[in-house]
């Protein structure tokens, strides 16, 4: 969906609370993992995303009925699985919804899912996806851009992932769930988005134990009930308004975090000189009047510093005077908000997968959004100068920040946009 530009007004402090949402992505695949039972799933917590959108289409093709029963609270409910092919249409429209395949192929038995091709950076391979779900016995073709998976009996078996995957783990444990094969996972993701998945499955009655750790076992069950979950605050979101806080030298309050899945986003602010106060599930984050050091980031899988926090970092750190080095070997060609940034005058000169910054004051410029985070990173660029900021590309936004013109207004940003609240069924 085409949205209007969002105008910014920046150069001035911010100052209050801003609330986190739900997580994105702990919601998207428990969202996913609630095919895998018959009975109801109320989720609370549940982010108002265009995302959140997109995979609620696919599961209605797939034959889940959802209701909001409050404002983020979902109701689903699978009594039947009606097809078990996932079309190009829907799963080009956000990758994430690849681990369908998964969760088909445990209910179903055989599951046909498009292959889920790049994203505005480059490319995203899914080759663990499958290497995984082969090795634990399914059968999986390819033909004409779709992926083609039967089993004959329950998976089992044991894989070792080449490399951390958060998406590989979660559709290995997803295609494992059902049946009575034991199955054993190594160099799995220790991502909390997996642990809550882990969570939100043990809760209606799988066995898979380990997560949080390298090795994750699963035991199949015949069944899984249905219940109630609450999904953990976004920490990508709240990492954004921390960013947020730095870059305007403001003081926010930061509510609805968990504090210690932050920790490297939190280490490294401090480094820079901002002050950092953890109170309860809350950080004020206080980067008044002060003198930001600079500082270098490599991007890991989790607990270390997260990619989907590097664009946001890199406008923050354009601000700062001296040089800065941010290096993101998750996603090398994470980079769409480099050129944008240089339209407001920042210096980062790229080679590889390196960004080196030399920080200074941005100026106001129309710029235009290729993907979610870069969006991020240009608003948080766009509040730190003076005079009129235009971002296009704001359906990106919408993805993954709820209503947030409105939550800016909130803390004092001079923002104007619309129909940045999605008015979603
Ligand atoms: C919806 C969702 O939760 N998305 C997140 C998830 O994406 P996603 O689950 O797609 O990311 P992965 O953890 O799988 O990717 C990590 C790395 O592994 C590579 N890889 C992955 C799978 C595979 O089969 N082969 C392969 O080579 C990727 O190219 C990347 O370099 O984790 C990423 C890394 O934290 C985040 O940036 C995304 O926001
Ligand atoms: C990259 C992201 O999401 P996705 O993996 O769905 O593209 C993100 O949330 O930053």
């Amino acid at each position: 969906m085409q949205l209007t530009p969002l105008h910014l007004q920046g150069g001035r402090e911010l100052r209050g609370e801003i609330a986190v949402q739900g997580s994105k992505n702990a919601a998207l695949p428990i969202i996913v993992a609630s095919l895998l039972s018959r009975e109801k799933v109320t989720l609370h917590g549940v982010p108002r995303l265009s995302d959140v959108h997109t995979i609620l289409e696919l599961l209605a093709h797939l034959g889940t009925q959802h209701v909001w029963a409050g404002d983020n609270t979902l109701e689903l409910h699978t009594p039947e699985i009606l097809n078990t092919d996932a079309p190009y249409a829907l799963v080009s429209k956000m990758r994430a919804s690849f681990i369908v395949l998964g969760a088909i192929l445990a209910r179903a038995g055989q599951a046909t899912v498009s292959m889920p091709g790049g994203c505005a950076w480059g490319p995203r391979p899914v080759d663990q996806h499958v290497k995984a779900l082969r090795a634990l016995g399914a059968e999986i073709t390819e033909d004409a851009g779709n992926f083609d998976a039967r089993r004959s009996g329950s998976l089992s078996g044991h894989f070792i992932f080449e490399l951390l995957t958060v998406g590989g783990t979660h559709n290995a444990i997803l295609a494992s769930v059902l049946g009575d094969g034991v199955v054993t996972l190594e160099n799995a993701s220790i991502d909390t988005d997996v642990v809550e998945l882990v969570g939100f499955l043990n809760s209606m009655g799988a066995d898979i134990q380990g997560a949080g750790t390298n090795i994750l076992t699963i035991r199949g069950v015949p069944s899984l009930r249905g219940g109630e979950y609450t999904v953990i605050p976004d920490r990508i979101e709240a990492g954004t308004f921390m960013m947020l806080a730095a870059a305007t030298r403001s003081r926010l309050t930061v509510t609805n975090v968990r504090p210690e899945h932050l920790r490297a986003v939190t280490g490294k602010l401090q480094e820079m000189g901002v002050e950092i106060l953890e109170s309860g599930t809350s950080l004020v984050v206080d980067a008044r009047g002060r003198d930001l050091k600079p500082v270098n980031i490599t991007t890991q899988s989790y607990p270390g510093f997260p990619t989907d926090l590097q664009p946001q970092m890199s406008a923050l750190l354009a601000t700062v005077a001296g040089t800065s080095v941010v290096q993101d070997p998750v996603y090398p060609d994470r980079l769409t908000h480099v050129a944008e940034l240089h339209r407001m005058g920042a210096n980062i000169t790229v080679s590889g997968y390196t960004q080196v910054i030399q920080g200074g004051p941005l100026r106001a410029a129309p710029v235009k959004a290729a993907d979610l985070r870069a969006g991020a990173a240009l608003f948080i660029a766009g509040l730190t100068c003076e005079g009129e900021t235009v971002i296009d590309g704001v359906q990106y936004l919408n993805r993954g920040y709820e209503r947030l013109a409105d939550r800016l207004r909130g803390v004092g940003a001079n923002v104007a946009q619309n129909d940045l609240a999605l008015a979603m069924d």
